[in-house]
């Protein structure tokens, strides 16, 4: 990484899992970075806090559109928010750790004014892929990619041409789930879901590793960001969440990328890649430790999820933002307790079976269907 002036970044959702892991690794490179914007939906108190630390130029508090309680003097309200911190002149990188399909116009903001996006807002690929790599192209911008699976892809790929690459292999934690028999998954609890083996994260995606819809949007973003066909892109169970992914290349030689399961290491290289640097704070490699490394097939009869977004993602169009939209809506619904674990993927088969073959192509249409998935999962589900 070339010295210099440090780089301005902005980070959306500065309050959640993602948001915070990387305000602590960049404390730690205060030298290359600087936090220039944060915003937040509603945590008001948080974000106040991480405004006094950091002293950014911009602040933004997204749910406070109406200006009532939270907001301090100075700050951006609203959903322009998003877009306004994504566009500043002084933020070279911006970091969408927003939850759900609200980062996708910030996203496309910042491809379109040439920023580097480092991408943890996986929703935002998973709705709009094709749009998103055309604005990047249009715009000038990069997308880098922060979850955990395809940082690792990026570095076994490291430049290497499409053409030289046979499979992706994603691996996935198969959640707290992973053995529990289709019988006892009818009577999961909201408690068992948000019991990850592995990962500390926010609810909504916890969820998501517990019904493995978090891996289907994993291959649909794996899709868009490394241009490989969906019959090339496979899914493997590893407990241990160690070996983060596999590159097969067509020599047959395979690249695996491991870590300890800490977020730490990917929001960084998002943030120097492809350069890296040193006094990073992650903790010694001790396969010994981490041991033994184990793998399953996954059992996609009793988490359908997985196929569900995988098909949808064959299908393409509107397919993959209405199975996105039914699995937020219905995610939404559980965690308020108001359905059940199955009902989640029962919700986008049927928002699915009514919508999968609804026009993309633009932002609105793509917009259009996420509105009708969510309408679908909550006058058919949201008793
Ligand atoms: N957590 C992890 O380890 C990983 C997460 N990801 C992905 O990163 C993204 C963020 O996940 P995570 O950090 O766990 O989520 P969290 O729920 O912990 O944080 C979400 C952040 O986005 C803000 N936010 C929520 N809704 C909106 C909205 N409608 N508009 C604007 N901002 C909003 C929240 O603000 P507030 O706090 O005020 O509600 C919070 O700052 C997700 O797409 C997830 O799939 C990917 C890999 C790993
Ligand atoms: C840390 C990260 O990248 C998450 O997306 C993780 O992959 C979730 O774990 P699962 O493998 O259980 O979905
Ligand atoms: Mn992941």
């Amino acid at each position: 990484m070339t010295d210099g002036a440090p780089r301005g970044v902005a980070i959306l959702g500065s309050t959640g899992s993602i948001g915070t892991t990387a305000l602590r690794v960049l404390e730690r490179q205060a030298s290359r970075f600087r936090v220039v914007a944060l915003t937040a939906h509603r945590n008001a108190a948080l974000l106040a806090e991480q405004a006094a630390r950091f002293a950014p130029g911009y602040v933004g508090l997204v749910g406070n559109g109406g200006g009532s309680v939270g907001a301090a003097a100075g700050w951006g309200c609203g959903t322009d928010c998003l877009v306004e911190a994504a566009t500043r002149a002084d933020a070279d990188i911006v970091l969408n750790s927003v939850v759900g399909a609200a980062g996708l116009d910030a996203t496309l903001a910042a491809l379109s004014a040439g920023k580097r996006v480092a991408l943890a807002n996986k929703e935002t690929l998973v709705v709009a892929g094709e749009l998103v790599n055309a604005t990047a192209r249009t715009g000038g911008g990069e997308l880098v990619p922060v979850d955990s699976e395809h940082s690792a892809i990026l570095q076994c790929i490291a430049g290497r041409p499409q053409h030289e690459v046979r499979r992706l292999v994603l691996t996935a934690s198969g959640g707290p789930f992973r053995t529990w028999s289709r019988e006892r998954l009818e009577r999961a609890t909201l408690a068992d879901a948000l019991q990850h083996p592995t990962w500390s994260m926010g609810r909504k995606i916890t969820v998501d590793s517990a019904t493995l819809a978090n891996k289907a949007l994993e291959v649909i973003e794996a899709h868009f960001l490394f241009g490989i066909p969906y019959e090339r892109i496979e899914v493997v169970v590893h407990p241990q969440s160690v070996v983060h992914s596999f590159v097969e290349f067509v020599d047959g030689s395979v690249l695996a990328q491991m870590g300890v399961p800490s977020m730490e290491l990917p929001v960084l290289y998002a943030l120097t890649h492809p350069d890296r640097v040193s006094d990073t704070g992650v903790p010694p490699f001790d396969p010994v430790e981490l041991g033994p490394l184990t793998f399953e097939r996954v059992r996609g009869d009793d988490f359908p999820a997985l196929g569900l977004g995988m098909a949808a993602g064959r299908t393409g169009g509107a397919a993959p933002a209405v199975f996105n939209a039914a699995n937020e809506q219905a995610v939404a619904l559980f965690l308020d307790g108001r359905i059940g674990l199955l009902d989640i993927p029962r919700a986008i088969e049927d928002a699915l079976g009514r919508l999968a073959g609804a026009p993309g192509g633009t932002r609105e249409a793509l917009l259009d269907a996420d509105a009708a998935a969510r309408r679908v999962v909550l006058e058919r589900h949201g008793r």
